[in-house]
């Protein structure tokens, strides 16, 4: 079983702990959903299935536990006795094969777990109990008062009690912080709505003071498990424990960031189910390339091919200060496995970069007047012999940029990536809804500032809900959207959305966005559709940054072109 996510840097990283160890980084099938679907879940499996919900929160719980004993063990290198008794530690010992000797090493660690009012609370306390058996010292924090509890927190609470685990309600009794050695965050789960307040946006400021690891339960308590934003204040954890199907916001920053590793386990809500619930979204991973989108990505050429079956890329770009857009747009589409490249430029470019990639072809446009009108009808008359057409990278601004853009909108009967400043111009003439819809694929490749020009918002609302945004403007204007940004968002016009799982920070370099633009155009000029071309250009960008940053000694060493040569 695929189950973990774990976010480093800026990638999304998921493991097999199917006992054979990791495979690759990229299979399995990971969807994810909203918390409102989260909650239709559990209440079907409730209500209709007849599962009691504290079958489900004792699930939770276990899970819970069973990460927190493998951090403990992860951190310290602890091992485990073989001998140890009881389900959890059998477990521990299933993952820890080669574990010896020291039965009492977790009983040096006190875990305070902070519990919610709500059903995340229930979660906590049932952890707690799985905890104590497995020889951890464990302190109850309540947020509040028994009046206040859910039933099955009160029904939780009073088992604990029953038990002994020592409890403490805040706010009356008094807390030495400094005999802890992690914190679970229970507060706040699928139920939470804005800011944290009162008792609970104080607990969750402390525990974030105390320095300790913080382990969630479900979300860390105050992000937003749909978007990924932050409330005020937020938790910061280590790991997030997500309890039953991967909650959309944790795909994206800055939630993402304030989860730490995500880690995904059954409550034993049946598939039969889940597989009911339409996806928010998946994030990229080969199988959801083959099965979602059908791209494979280990596909060969026809041992019979030649360089017209792989189609020919049509670049439109660069200036005389920008030039290198166009050739690393056109460079990548050679490298991603079109057959031909041509690059349409101004014509007093051309004598200064022709030569530079002697696999492409140039091709002079506009005359002494550069980009324009009359510049776009000789990109049309080009296009009429090729497949695909990205327009935009190092364009610059320049008289008639609208009529420019608009010739090759309406006028280009072939698929058409449009980026960089041909985005802005975009957006300058009116944005989407003054433009005709096309009838050939559309991909946009905003990054966020752009992508705030075109949807006539400011940045910090793209950002704020990436995923919502990019899906409605895909379905609006019936285009495929490719928002950049760490955990890219591809959405299609027909509303589903796709996250990356590919990259490091090291891509944040100037021109790593015309590399992008070029893998598209290279991959839709061998026939992918426009999603298909999108998600997949967007998964081998990723990887090929990847590998570029590997070869060096820092990633900030990174150059555009550097990724160019690892695809
Ligand atoms: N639904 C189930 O049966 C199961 C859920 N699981 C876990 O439960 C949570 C969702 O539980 P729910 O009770 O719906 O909500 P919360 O625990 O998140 O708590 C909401 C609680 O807190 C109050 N509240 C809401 N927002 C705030 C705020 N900003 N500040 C302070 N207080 C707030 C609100 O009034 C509610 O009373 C889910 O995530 C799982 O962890 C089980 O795992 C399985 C069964
Ligand atoms: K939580």
């Amino acid at each position: 079983m695929i189950d973990k996510v774990r976010n480093m840097g800026n990638g999304l990283h998921v493991e097999d702990r199917s006992g054979k160890g990791n495979r690759s980084r990229r299979r399995g099938v990971l969807q994810f959903i909203s918390s409102a679907q989260m909650r239709t879940l559990d209440e079907q499996t409730i209500q209709e299935i007849g599962l009691p919900a504290a079958v489900l929160i004792e699930n939770a719980g276990r899970a819970i536990a069973a990460e927190v004993v493998r951090f403990c063990l992860d951190q310290k290198v602890h091992k485990v006795n073989r001998g140890g008794q009881g389900r959890l530690q059998r477990r521990i010992w299933d993952e820890y094969p080669n574990g010896v000797s020291n039965p009492n090493s977790l009983e040096l660690e006190h875990w305070l777990v902070l519990v919610g009012k709500g059903n995340n609370g229930a979660d906590g306390i049932a952890a707690a109990r799985y905890l104590v058996d497995s020889g951890l010292c464990v302190t109850l924090l309540y947020a509040t008062s028994e009046q206040e509890m859910s039933i099955e927190t009160l029904a939780q609470a009073a088992i604990a009690q029953k038990l002994g685990i020592p409890s403490k309600l805040y706010g009356r009794d008094d807390l030495a912080y400094g005999q802890f050695t992690g914190i679970i965050d229970a507060l706040l789960g699928t139920g939470s709505r804005g800011n944290p307040r009162g008792n609970v946006a104080e607990m969750i400021d402390q525990a974030n003071l105390t320095g300790l690891p913080i382990m969630c339960a479900d979300i860390p308590s105050g992000v937003d498990a749909d978007t990924g934003a932050l409330y005020h204040p937020c938790i910061q954890a280590r790991v997030t424990l997500c309890l039953g199907v991967l909650k959309a916001g944790l795909t994206q920053y800055p939630g993402a960031h304030a989860a730490g590793t995500v880690v995904v386990r059954s409550i034993g809500i049946p598939a039969k189910l889940a597989a009911n619930v339409k996806p928010a979204g998946f994030v990229l991973t080969d199988e959801i390339l083959e099965r979602e989108l059908g791209v494979d990505p280990a596909r060969l050429r026809d041992s019979d091919g030649h360089k017209g079956t792989y189609g020919h890329v049509l670049v439109a770009a660069g200036s005389s200060t920008m030039s290198g857009a166009g050739l690393l747009a056109s460079k990548a589409a050679l490298r991603a496995g079109c057959g031909l490249a041509t690059w349409a430029l101004p014509e007093a470019l051309a004598p200064h970069v022709a030569g530079a990639v002697p696999e492409l072809m140039l091709a002079p446009v506009g005359g002494s007047m550069g980009w324009g009108a009359a510049a776009a009808h000789e990109v049309l008359r080009l296009l009429e012999t090729r497949d695909v057409l990205a327009v935009g990278p190092g364009l610059g601004r320049f008289e008639e940029e609208g009529a420019f853009l608009r010739a090759l909108w309406e006028g280009a009967p072939r698929p058409l990536v449009v980026d960089a400043d041909a985005l802005n111009i975009l957006a300058a003439a009116g944005g989407l809804a003054a433009w005709k819809r096309r009838e050939s694929a559309t991909i946009l490749t905003p990054h966020p500032g752009e992508m705030a020009r075109l949807a006539g918002v400011s940045t910090a609302e793209v950002q704020r809900d990436r995923l919502g945004l990019a899906r409605a403007f895909a379905l609006e204007h019936g285009i495929t959207l490719v928002l950049k940004g760490s955990r890219t968002v591809v959405a299609a016009p027909d509303g589903r959305i796709f996250v990356n799982t590919t990259g490091t920070p090291g891509m944040a370099t100037g021109g790593a966005g015309d590399v992008l633009t070029g893998i598209i155009a290279g991959q839709l000029a061998q026939g992918l559709s426009a999603e298909q071309a999108a998600a997949f250009g967007v998964h081998l960008h990723g990887l090929a940054g990847e590998r570029a940053a590997a070869l060096r000694n820092s990633p900030a060493s990174l150059l555009a072109g550097d990724i160019i040569e690892q695809l």
